[in-house]
C-alpha cells in the first residue's frame, strides 16, 4: 500500500473549473473522506487519481512515483488503483468467487486470497452465491472485497453506501472500515454525508469549489474548522457575535472562553462558534443566568435539536440527549448554560442595505 499526494490540480471541462488547486496527502494504510457538497469536484479528483481523466495541471503521485501531470498520464490499469462505485459494480452472470478473482493471477487464486478477502467483510462461505441473490450491502462487501484482492496500492471508493437504507448503510460502512483497516489498504472514500466522513474515516478533506479547504482527523475538523463555511458544512453551528477580551467573548450567552484558531488572534474575533451540544439547556430557569424561549425542535431519535430565541432576538440551537424529560413546548422558557470553549472567527461581511 503507498502514500498517495496530489498537488495543486487543476482540471476543467470547457468553462467548468472542477479542480481548481486540489491539494491532498493520504498517508499509506489509512482511510481517508473527501467531504464536500454537489458540485465541489470529488468525483473529478477521483477520476483523476484514477487515471480515467487527464490533469490539466498539478501533478499526483503514489510513493513518489510520479503518475499524473500535465501532459503526463500513467495508464489506469498501470497504476494499480481499484475503484469502487456506488453500485452495480458486480458481473451479474458470476457468482462471488468469479466476482472477487476477477483480474487475480492464477497464483493468488489458489493461494486462497477470494476466501480471506471475502472473511474480511464478512461473508466467509458465500462464495457461490450469484450476485442477485445478495442484498445491497452484501454486493458492496463484496465490490469491496473484489478491489482489494489484487493488493491495489490505492482503493478508491466513490459514495459506496448511498444506495443503501439508514440502518444497513451503518453497520456496512463499520465493516468496510474494519476490512480496509485489517488488510492495510490505503483509502480515500469520496461522500456528501457529513456523519459518515466523521464516523469512518482516519482523517477527513473537505472540499469547496474545487479545493481542499481543511483536512485533518474527524475530531479536529470538527472542533477546530478553518472557516465558517467548513464549520457550518460539517456540523450544526450556533454563531454569536462577540466582543474580545483577552481570551473571553462577551456574548449574548454571557461570557464564554475562547481557543484561538490557527494563528488567528482571537482579538480580532467579531463571532464565536459553539456546537449545540455545548449549550446546556438548565429547568429551572432560575438557575442560569440567561433565558431563552422555545421557538421550534427538530426529534432525531437519539437526541433532538432545540430550537430556541433570546430575549434580543439571537437564535440559538441546543442539543438535548433526554428529549421526553424536557419541557420542550413551543413558546416554553428555559435557561442556558455553554460546556466548554468557543472558537473566535472574524465577524461575518456586511451585506449592503
Ligand atoms: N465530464 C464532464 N463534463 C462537463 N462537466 C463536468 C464533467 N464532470 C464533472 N463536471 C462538472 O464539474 C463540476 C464538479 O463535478 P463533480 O462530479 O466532480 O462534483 P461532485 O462533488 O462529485 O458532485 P456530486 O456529489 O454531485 O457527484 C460540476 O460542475 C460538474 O457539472
Amino acid at each position: 500500500m503507498a502514500e498517495l499526494r496530489v498537488t495543486a490540480v487543476h482540471k476543467s471541462f470547457g468553462p467548468v473549473r472542477a479542480l481548481r488547486g486540489a491539494d491532498l496527502t493520504v498517508r499509506s494504510g489509512t482511510l481517508m473522506a473527501v467531504l464536500g457538497p454537489s458540485g465541489s469536484g470529488k468525483t473529478t479528483l477521483l477520476r483523476c487519481i484514477a487515471g480515467f481523466e487527464p490533469v490539466d495541471a498539478g501533478e499526483i503521485r503514489l510513493d513518489g512515483q510520479q503518475i499524473a501531470a500535465s501532459g503526463r498520464t500513467v495508464r489506469p490499469e498501470r497504476r494499480r488503483i481499484a475503484v469502487v462505485p456506488q453500485e452495480g459494480a458486480l458481473f451479474p452472470h458470476l457468482p462471488v468467487r468469479g466476482n472477487v478473482a476477477y483480474g487475480l493471477d492464477r497464483h493468488s487464486r489458489r493461494t486462497g486470497r477470494v476466501e480471506s478477502v471475502l472473511a474480511l467483510v464478512g461473508l466467509a462461505g458465500f462464495e457461490d452465491r450469484m450476485p442477485h441473490h445478495l442484498s445491497g450491502g452484501q454486493q458492496q462487501r463484496v465490490a469491496v472485497a473484489r478491489a482489494l484482492a489484487p493488493h491495489p496500492r490505492v482503493v478508491l471508493l466513490d459514495e459506496p453506501f448511498s444506495a443503501l437504507d439508514a440502518a444497513l448503510r451503518t453497520a456496512v460502512r463499520q465493516d468496510v472500515r474494519r476490512a480496509l483497516r485489517a488488510d492495510g489498504a490505503t483509502a480515500v472514500l469520496v461522500t456528501h454525508d457529513q456523519a459518515e466522513a466523521l464516523s469512518v474515516a482516519d482523517e477527513v478533506a473537505v472540499m469547496h469549489d474545487g479545493r481542499i479547504v481543511q483536512s485533518g482527523p474527524p475530531d479536529l475538523v470538527y472542533s477546530a474548522p478553518a472557516d465558517p463555511w467548513v464549520a457550518g458544512f460539517v456540523g450544526e453551528a450556533v454563531w454569536l457575535p462577540a466582543e474580545m477580551t483577552g481570551d473571553r467573548a462577551h456574548t449574548p450567552l454571557g461570557p464564554v472562553p475562547v481557543v484561538a484558531t490557527g494563528d488567528r488572534p482571537p482579538a480580532m474575533a467579531g463571532q464565536v462558534l459553539l456546537r449545540p451540544e455545548q449549550i446546556e439547556v438548565v429547568v429551572p430557569v432560575a438557575r442560569a443566568a440567561v433565558t431563552a424561549t422555545v421557538v421550534g425542535h427538530d426529534f432525531q431519535g437519539h437526541d433532538a435539536l432545540l430550537a430556541l430565541r433570546l430575549a434580543d432576538g439571537t437564535p440559538v440551537v441546543a442539543r438535548i440527549f433526554d428529549p421526553a424529560s424536557l419541557p420542550h413546548v413551543m413558546g416554553g422558557e428555559v435557561g442556558l448554560r455553554v460546556r466548554g470553549a468557543a472558537r473566535a472567527f472574524p465577524a461575518p461581511p456586511q451585506t449592503p442595505q
